[in-house]
């Protein structure tokens, strides 16, 4: 079963209940969604990811991101990465 990563991130539920439905519709067509919320981040590995990642979330406050999703922006926006240090990502951001 090809499997992808499904990573949430969300303030009041909405986008967790998106990737709730895409979990469903892709298990319907024998896709494998390894779903988590953002800030599990001992549950999932982008550095070491190969299969394809799907994220769906929301803004909120001022075009602030969900506070669930903070460390992991804060680690994608960290300037000392090289440039293609998530390269190798093949990702879907769905807002
Ligand atoms: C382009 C765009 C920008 C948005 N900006 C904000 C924002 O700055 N603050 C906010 O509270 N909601 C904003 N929203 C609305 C929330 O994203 C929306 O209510 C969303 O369903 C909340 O998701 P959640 O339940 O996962 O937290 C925006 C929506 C869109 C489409």
């Amino acid at each position: 079963m090809q499997r992808f990563l499904l990573l949430y991130a969300t303030q009041k539920g909405q986008a967790k209940a998106i990737a709730e439905e895409i979990e469903q519709q892709a298990g319907a067509h024998g896709l494998e969604a390894d779903m988590h919320c953002m800030s599990e981040m001992d549950k999932y590995n982008l550095e070491a990811e190969k299969d394809p990642v799907v994220i769906v979330i929301s803004t909120t406050g001022t075009g602030d991101p969900p506070d669930t999703a903070r460390k992991l922006v804060k680690k994608i926006q960290d300037k000392t990465l090289p440039p293609d240090h998530f390269a190798h990502l093949q990702m879907l951001l769905a807002l």
